[in-house]
């Protein structure tokens, strides 16, 4: 099957998603914020409310693909275990000693164990356990630390990578307690043997870009929000490699508070048909765009600040980008954007999945004529994120004409 997505709204064929496990385990009251979670998940519940949003896409004959599963078979390359090994080794708060006795616990860890270690980590007294624990860095670290950091925000898989058309983003991540998931992305997409050969738009390392902030609005057409994640120079990058690969003509540039609630574009807004988004309405009317366009030698020429719907609407070559009216008060628009009342995942034009507490979100998107698939999130939703942000597309159709 062709690896291949040109829309927010196309018929979604195949989908990575990563089933919350002991990662979530955790989470404690003194580590949950630097780990990005609002509370302390009831890891039980949020798995069975993870298996009802998976189960719904299946019921849609939506291939579901998981990433812990793919982790462990791509364990099996030697290249890849050597790279993501070294990917958990790389934390400089280690030093020599330490970094040797974590290698050598690694290195003895068959692919499934190693898959654990690699997303929940390892913590202070679970080398010990092992045998493990020397050196002056191990003395004197938190008893209650890690010595391999947990990777809670997998669950998130829309900001590690990301499609564009047949290439695929590996991003670059901005916040300290997500850089590593995107040792894994990238080493799932360029050694299991499903994804092998499959052209890099992006890579860690380069300026920080996070997918829940890139839109694919029409196919050629990429919205990029810039705020708390993905930053100016990191939009500039990834729209000339889009260029240079003839992937887009256009890139709207779009700036967003520097703000956790507002952390990524789709926390904001998200497509639900081909020429219509569900928006914050609070700032509805503020948000702006840049267009940026291939120059003639590849090169991105930056247009004028222009409103976010005109500026998308004259990129897609349509008459009007409609914004489906959620009409509500500000204070309820307000808590139901916290809760992800926005981030919904489309998967067909007119069809998205979107959490159920937002009942007065959905309620406005039925009164416009878009299906709601509902789920429970109350769980999965402590660490702010929707179904689009639980969600990365790899196939889809194209829209139908
Ligand atoms: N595409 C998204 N909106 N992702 C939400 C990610 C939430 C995650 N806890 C973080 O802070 O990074």
């Amino acid at each position: 099957m062709t690896h291949y997505v040109d829309s927010e709204v196309g018929p979604l064929r195949t989908v990575l998603l990563h089933r919350p496990g002991a990662e979530l385990a955790r989470l404690t009251p003194r580590n949950n914020d630097s780990l990005l979670f609002d509370g302390i998940p009831w890891v039980g519940r949020a798995q069975e409310e993870h298996d009802a949003f998976a189960e719904a896409l299946r019921g849609r004959d939506i291939e579901v693909l998981y990433l812990g599963q793919l982790l462990t078979e791509t364990l099996a390359v030697p290249r890849a275990r050597a790279e993501l090994i070294a990917g958990a080794l790389a934390d400089p708060r280690l030093g020599d000693t330490l970094r040797d006795e974590v290698a050598d616990h690694l290195e003895q860890l068959a692919a499934p164990e190693l898959a654990g270690v690699l997303t929940a980590g390892l913590a202070w007294e679970e080398l010990r356990a092992a045998g493990g624990g020397r050196g002056l860095v191990y003395s004197l670290m938190d008893p209650h630390s890690f010595v391999v950091d947990p990777l809670p925000n997998l669950l998130f898989t829309r900001d590690s990578s990301t499609w564009v058309r047949g290439h695929v983003a590996v991003t670059s991540l901005a916040m300290p307690a997500r850089r590593r998931e995107t040792t894994i992305t990238r080493a799932i997409y360029r050694h299991h043997p499903r994804f092998v050969g499959t052209p890099l738009l992006y890579e860690p390392g380069l300026e920080l870009v996070e997918g829940g902030d890139v839109l694919l609005l029409a196919p050629g057409v990429l919205a990029v929000g810039v705020g708390e994640r993905t930053t100016p120079a990191g939009a500039e990058r990834l729209a000339r490699r889009a260029f240079l690969r003839e992937l887009a003509h256009t890139v709207l540039v779009v700036p967003i508070a520097q703000q956790r609630a507002t952390m990524h574009l789709d926390t904001v807004c998200t497509m639900v048909d081909v020429d219509a988004v569900v928006m914050y309405p609070n700032l509805a009317d503020d948000l702006v765009a840049y267009a940026v366009r291939r120059g003639g030698d590849g090169e991105p020429v930056v247009g004028k600040p222009e409103p976010f719907l005109v500026a998308a609407a004259a990129a897609m070559g349509i008459d009007r980008l409609r914004i489906i009216d959620t009409g509500l008060d500000p204070v309820t628009a307000e808590r139901e954007q916290w809760d992800d009342g926005n981030n919904t995942l489309a998967i067909a034009p007119k069809v998205c999945v979107a959490y159920e507490r937002n009942v007065e979100t959905n309620a406005q998107l039925e009164h416009a004529g878009i299906e709601v698939i509902r789920i429970a999130g109350s769980e999965l939703g402590s660490g702010r994120g929707g179904p689009r942000c639980m969600s990365c597309p790899i196939v889809r159709e194209a829209v139908p004409a």
